[in-house]
């Protein structure tokens, strides 16, 4: 399996390689080779990490390529994690973010349409995360948009986190925790199907709506005043999981979250990347159909989808889709 990595030489890139190249990602049985793609000022940084991943002999793992050319980075990629983003700096409008962002994901999709193999599975990591899926999906004419996808994994996993903390279940007998939207602060994290042992429980909205809701979608910008940079660790793991479940297969009786291209499902906008219910069967993500969706899940599954409407409307004005 040939795994490529942008901005590899960032705190994802250093919490996410050694994860994936010790097999936890795609399990015991599959060796791994890694491309790892940097800007030209960190491909030191990129080398030095090489040769940590060198010194932990791992057993599965083959040969590391580093590189700042998008062609050779990609080429006959299986899996692509495209992590490598600008951030927001001090003075930066959200309009400034998307085109800086638009600069790194059209020339990536680009990369990947010309030289991943034909099975590419592409999981957009770096913010705007939904917004740069679309991009690189776009200027991917030749790979199916269901090979695009954008991580709400994380989110997902807090949410697990959060209702284990409230409740006392463990996280394992917790099931059917949906994210929809954009991963952003006005995404939408819903318990309205959770289970727990496989059941429905009762639950406080009040809880819900005043504290499970703003602890999940304000949890990135708390983890940045904590520890003064944004999550990595707990970032690079999301990851592993997203491209474990969609390689090998969602549990059976559950479901997880990422964000994929709409289909139109739930009245989300085709064609926008938008967090669902999703299975694998090992294929293609699937939307889970058919979940009622009730008033209060309705205002804010479309508050958070305007939001993505929006900065679609704004990539598309700079002509990067
Ligand atoms: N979706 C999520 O849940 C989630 C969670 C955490 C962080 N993030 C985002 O992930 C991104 C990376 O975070 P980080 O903490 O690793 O950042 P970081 O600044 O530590 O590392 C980013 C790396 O990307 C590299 N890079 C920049 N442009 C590149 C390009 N065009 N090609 C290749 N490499 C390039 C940089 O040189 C740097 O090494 C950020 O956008 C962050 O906001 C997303
Ligand atoms: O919130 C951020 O800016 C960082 C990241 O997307 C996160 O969710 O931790």
């Amino acid at each position: 399996m040939i795994i490529t990595v942008t901005g590899a030489a960032g705190q994802i890139g250093y919490a996410l390689l050694f994860r994936i190249a010790s097999g936890a990602m795609f399990g015991p049985d599959i060796p791994v080779s890694l491309r790892l793609l940097e800007l030209p000022q960190a491909l030191d940084a990129a080398e030095g990490v090489a040769m940590e991943l060198d010194d932990c002999a791992f057993p599965l793992l083959g040969d590391i390529e580093i590189t700042d050319d998008a062609d050779v980075a990609f080429e006959g990629a299986n899996v692509a994690l495209l992590v490598g983003s600008r951030p927001r700096t001090a003075g930066m409008e959200r309009g400034d973010l998307l085109a800086a962002n638009g600069a790194i994901f059209a020339p990536q999709g680009r990369a990947i349409n010309d030289n991943a193999a034909d099975d590419v599975r592409v999981l957009v990591v770096g913010n705007p995360a939904n917004t740069n899926a679309l991009i690189a999906s776009a200027n991917a004419p030749d790979v199916p948009s269901a090979r695009f996808s954008a991580m709400t994994r994380l989110d997902h996993n807090r949410a697990l986190a959060q209702l284990s903390g409230a409740t006392g279940a463990p996280v394992s007998a917790i099931s059917r925790v949906t994210i929809w939207g954009n991963h952003s602060a006005t995404q939408y994290p819903d318990l309205s199907n959770a289970r727990i042992e496989g059941e429905r429980f009762e639950i406080d909205r009040t809880w819900v709506e005043q504290d499970f809701i703003p602890t999940v979608a304000g949890r990135g910008a708390a983890i940045i005043a904590a520890r003064g940079v944004s999550s990595a660790a707990s970032a690079a793991s999301a990851a592993v999981d997203h491209l474990r479940d969609w390689v090998l297969g969602t549990p059976v009786g559950d479901w997880t979250s990422a964000a994929i291209v709409s289909d139109g499902s739930y009245g989300v906008a085709a064609g926008l990347v938008s967090s669902f219910p999703v299975t694998s069967d090992g294929g293609d993500w699937q939307i889970v159909e058919g979940l009622e969706i009730d008033e209060f899940s309705r205002g804010r599954i479309d508050a958070s989808v305007a939001e993505l409407a929006e900065e679609r409307a704004a990539v598309e004005a700079l002509g990067l889709l």
